[in-house]
């Protein structure tokens, strides 16, 4: 008899629920208690949803205000020094948010703790901070109430909670270089008293995450992981322990991980489907084995006759101590399909969020316990639709394979322009731009008015042209304000768009949209991403109406705005039918047509948004060269056959591009805008150290923050950059987008940032003479 669990469930709600909470407690507008109620109800629903559908161990500790990587922090009390001073007069919350966001309703600013993604996820955590005033101290009263909760509920159940090992592995010790191992031994009592405590609050299994034994990891480090778990097994009170592996497959830390004393093992049967059987083989027959056989990463349904296929001899020999699960937490997905009235049928039939996925897992139980014939109805339907999809005649395109054959046989295609010098001087003449130009990253602030009235567009309660009206008018407002404050190169603000991956994704073939369908990106923030079915082709043209609007409201350049072939790949569910490369390069095709039209209407520059480039990045090294060289192919079929006095930017953030700065050297952008401000210019190293050849903006304040930065800073930021860049090929822009900030906010840090250029030109000119 199989059973089947579950790692982790969305936590922010079919609707939002949480994220509106939250940011209603943030703007002062209701209470802690308030926010708390909403909190304990999604739970509750959440672990009754899972219940219902099923699954025999639930997970709970899964749900977290902000990010559960922060969650770690406070429950291993790993407070940075920074927060310490204030920590006695704040709620618990309070403390919890100022170090989230740098503002909590009480407490005065403070940096905010680093974001960085989650492995090769769009979800973002904070990262958990190291140093030689760092010292460990058990608080469980957050997992504790939720055990608590959970028991009222008479459910069996779980706690999650990250590893020791992923828990340093994720974290950065910024003054020295110092590997954060170094804080093991500090670390492993907190962990060990949790453990105890668990016990003795009744509970049998614990779910330990340990996603980073899908990385590339060196002796030390896989060492560190049997030192650890032999002195947990050796505790006199623990709960059982399951470990969880998820992102990739195991490779060179299987023996690591096989031989370590737990209890249960999971591993990611997805992405790691080529161990199973050598896990199998060597996983001892009396401890539990966790398949996670069901994507967490992705919305396809499953093709559960395949997977019986594969499980039926496994369960001959483990029977109840065969575990199936998805292959993550649920995080990734969206919440359920039963909302989405809007999609075409057909297609809905072939998707699988996580509530159905938890279907898929109950059915595969079924099949196992009771034999497929028992279950031969609901497994015909499942057959059907996986059938469906494979010869469905939505999916394929000739007219799209044939320009993607073609582009594979005169790979010349994208090495159309000439070097970045001569290209620099055609620039040069065309714009007649000042040293030091400025420009920002392309969007303004989405007020409450776009997103009401899109939301009403929507809805039907306003007509298209009303609507129409209602964009122009913040699109002009937003370009008037930029010539008010100075800037050199302009945007339209990128008011009409929703998301800068779902926007294109409206608006291609291939790709469909859902109404409900939220993922967490970070904290409150949700994004709804676009599923790619079929071959992508674009029909019309898609920003160049708006663009050449904004265009016609000004003699400034306005630079064209469009997300890049990577980052429409990444932050959509994609297809798994072909590889992704082949996906990459319909979608650069598309973006070629539509730089190609921006051209033709007179827009000079062009930006290439590739903020998910890094992200795409394979997690193992072996990996990284054959998608490295995609991607930049990608890129270069979408950017490389405009003329050389047109201008291509691209824009990447919440980076570290140190290891792949060829690859970024090689997309030949004209300029590149980037996050540095936080990292104090460090980033910049890399470029300095590569030599980096051609415009770079480094972000000269983060917008990540409400905090206003000063003329100041951003000119010491500046003056850091030029030391290591001739000042020709600066620009001086912010970090990244606007939209997430206030029109109040914006301004001053706008003009302020225009200051910051003037004194910098003034000084290069009186240095020059
Ligand atoms: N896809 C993606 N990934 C990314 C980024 C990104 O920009 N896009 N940026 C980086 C950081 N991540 C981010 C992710 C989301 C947001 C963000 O602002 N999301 C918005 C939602 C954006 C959106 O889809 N807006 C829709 C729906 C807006 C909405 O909530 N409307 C209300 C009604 C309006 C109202 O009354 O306020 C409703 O439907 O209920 C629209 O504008 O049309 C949010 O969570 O609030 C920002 C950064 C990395 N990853
Ligand atoms: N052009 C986009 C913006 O300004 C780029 C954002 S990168 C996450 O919002
Ligand atoms: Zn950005």
């Amino acid at each position: 008899m199989a059973l089947t669990h579950n790692l982790g469930f969305p936590r922010i709600g079919a609707h939002r629920e949480l994220k509106f909470a939250q940011e209603s407690y943030w703007q002062g507008d209701s209470t802690a208690d308030s926010l708390n109620i909403t909190a304990s109800a999604l739970r509750k629903r959440h672990l009754t949803l899972q219940h219902d559908s099923g699954l025999d161990w639930l997970p709970v500790g899964d749900f977290s205000f902000y990010d559960h990587v922060l969650d770690t922090s406070l429950l291993v009390g790993n407070i940075p020094s920074r927060y310490r001073a204030e920590q006695d007069n704040l709620s618990t919350l309070d403390q919890y948010f100022r170090i989230a966001r740098g503002r909590a309703p009480q407490g005065t600013p403070a940096i905010a703790g680093e974001m960085t993604k989650w492995f090769d996820t769009n979800y973002h955590y904070i990262v958990p901070e190291f140093d030689h005033t760092t010292t460990f101290n058990l608080n469980a009263s957050k997992l504790l109430a939720e055990i608590e909760e959970a028991k009222a509920l008479g459910i069996a159940f779980k706690p999650v909670i990250l590893g020791p090992l992923s828990y340093l592995y994720l974290g950065k010790c910024h003054s020295t270089d110092v590997d954060t191992l170094t804080w093991l031994d500090a670390l492993l009592p907190v962990y060990e008293r949790l453990l105890d405590r668990l016990q003795k609050a009744g509970i049998e299994w614990l779910q330990i995450d340990e996603p980073i034994l899908a990385l590339d990891l060196n002796k030390a480090w896989q060492g560190a992981f049997s030192r650890t778990y032999q002195r947990f097994a050796a505790l006199e009170h623990t709960p059982k322990r399951l470990l969880t592996v998820y992102f990739g497959p195991l490779l060179n830390n299987l023996k690591t991980a096989l031989a370590l004393p737990v209890e249960g093992l999971h591993i990611d049967a997805v992405r790691g489907r080529a161990e199973i059987e050598t896990v199998h083989a060597q996983w001892p027959v009396d401890k539990v084995l966790s398949l996670g056989v069901v994507d967490g990463r992705n919305i396809w349904r499953s093709d559960l006759n395949a997977l019986l296929d594969l499980l039926e001899p496994f369960h001959e020999i483990r029977g109840d101590r065969l575990w199936l699960a998805p292959s993550c937490s649920l995080l990734h997905v969206p919440v359920s399909l039963q909302d989405e009235l809007t999609l075409d049928p057909e297609l809905k039939t072939w998707l699988a969020f996580a509530t159905e996925k938890l279907a898929e897992l109950d059915l595969l139980k079924r099949a196992l316990q009771q034999g497929r014939t028992k279950v031969a109805t609901e497994l015909a339907q499942q057959a059907q639709a996986i059938a469906a999809r494979r010869c469905s005649n939505r999916v394929t395109r000739a007219d799209v394979q044939a320009r993607v054959q073609a582009l594979h046989r005169s790979p010349a295609d994208a090495h159309l322009r000439a070097p970045y010098q001569v290209r620099a001087a055609a620039q040069r003449q065309r714009f007649a731009l000042p040293l030091f130009p400025t420009t920002t990253i392309g969007s303004f602030p989405q007020t409450r008015d776009i997103r009401q009235a899109r939301s009403r567009f929507k809805a039907g309660e306003l007509e298209k042209a009303q609507y129409e009206a209602i964009m122009a008018e913040h699109i002009a407002y937003a370009v008037t304000a930029q010539e008010r404050y100075g800037l050199d190169v302009l945007v339209h603000g990128e008011a009409e768009r929703n998301d800068m991956v779902e926007y294109f994704g409206e608006q291609l073939d291939g790709y469909a949209f859902t109404r409900f369908g939220w993922v967490q990106s970070y904290g409150s923030r949700c994004v709804k991403p676009p599923i790619i079915y079929g071959d992508v082709a674009r029909p019309n043209a898609m920003t160049v109406h708006w663009t050449t609007y904004a265009q016609s409201l000004t003699d400034k350049p306005m630079k064209g705005m469009l997300t890049g072939p990577i980052t429409m790949l990444q932050w959509a569910f994609v297809r798994d039918d072909q590889p992704r490369r082949q996906t990459a390069e319909q979608i650069a095709l598309a973006l070629q047509d539509e730089i190609k039209d921006l051209e033709a209407a007179g827009i000079g520059m062009i930006q290439v948004d590739e903020p998910a480039f890094r992200e795409g990045l394979p997690l193992r090294q072996q990996d990284w060269d054959d998608y490295l060289q995609w991607a930049v192919q990608a890129f270069r079929i979408a950017t490389a056959q405009v003329r050389n006095d047109t201008q291509i930017h691209t824009h990447m953030c919440y980076s570290e591009f140190n290891d792949i700065m060829p690859a970024i050297a090689a997309l030949d952008a004209d300029v590149i805008t980037i996050e540095t401000s936080r990292s104090n210019m460090e980033l910049l190293a890399a470029f300095t150290h590569f030599a980096y050849p051609n415009d770079i903006g480094p972000g000269v304040y983060d917008i990540h923050t409400p905090n206003l930065p000063t003329v100041e800073r951003m000119v010491e930021l500046m003056s850091l950059a030029a030391e290591s860049i001739p000042v020709e090929r600066l620009w001086v822009n912010p970090d990244c987008g606007l939209k997430t900030r206030r029109w109040e906010e914006v301004e001053p840090a706008l003009v302020r940032m225009v200051e910051a250029a003037q004194m910098l030109r003034a000084r290069a000119i009186h240095k020059a003479s």
